[in-house]
């Protein structure tokens, strides 16, 4: 992938995720590892939905401007998973909203769209998502969830919002729209057993 195929993948994404409300008010932030190792990454601040290539910058390109404040939590990630391509962030209500509701984790069990997960076939499985507490500290956030991720391909930040990710910019893109889909369901759940 060319810097500029990111570029056009990252601004899709933003117009995507923003017509669903999942990056209200310039939140979230998208990056993908090109073919020579660099990382793409969304300026910080940019309107999601209205980006344009010029809103996607190289990290270690002398560029002056300032890349997304949460530029070190892509970095872990792709740190700790060599074969990740790109990592995403959304802001959906939903998905918030379920986190302050909840505990360490959100265990997700018996929905046949798990297998939309990289590595499930079986809606038979539970998938617990790491969830943190939220911080402008963006290097304690790091800390405490690295350590807690095992094989998940995402976690959530307590009344902030989701990272995704994945082998490509789509697999990326498909975790974080099962996991909003799983939050809606679940909260479908909640509301018929109330
Ligand atoms: C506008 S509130 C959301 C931000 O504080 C932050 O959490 C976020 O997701 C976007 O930050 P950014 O620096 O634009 O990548
Ligand atoms: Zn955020």
């Amino acid at each position: 992938m060319t810097f500029e195929e990111a570029a056009d993948a990252l601004v899709a994404v933003g117009q995507a995720f923003h017509a669903r409300g999942w990056a209200p008010a310039t939140s979230g932030n998208y990056s993908a590892r090109i073919d020579d190792g660099r990382i793409a990454i969304t300026v910080s601040g940019a309107h999601k939905g209205r980006m344009t290539r010029g809103d996607i910058m190289l990290l270690d390109a002398g560029d002056p401007r300032r890349p997304s404040a949460e530029t070190a939590l892509h970095l872990a990630v792709y740190r700790a998973f060599p074969e990740v391509r790109s990592v995403l962030h959304s802001h959906a209500a939903i998905s918030v909203g379920l986190g302050r509701a909840s505990g360490d984790d959100w265990t997700i069990a018996g929905h046949e769209l798990l297998k939309a997960l990289p590595g499930i076939d079986t809606h038979d499985t539970s998938v617990a998502i790491p969830i943190v507490e939220n911080s402008q500290d963006i290097a304690a956030i790091e800390r405490a969830v690295m350590p807690r991720l095992g094989n998940s391909p995402a976690f959530m930040i307590r009344g902030h919002g989701m990272y995704g990710w994945g082998r490509s910019i789509a697999e990326a893109e498909r975790v974080i729209e099962a996991l909003e889909w799983l939050a809606e369901a679940e909260l479908a759940e909640r509301r018929f057993r109330a």
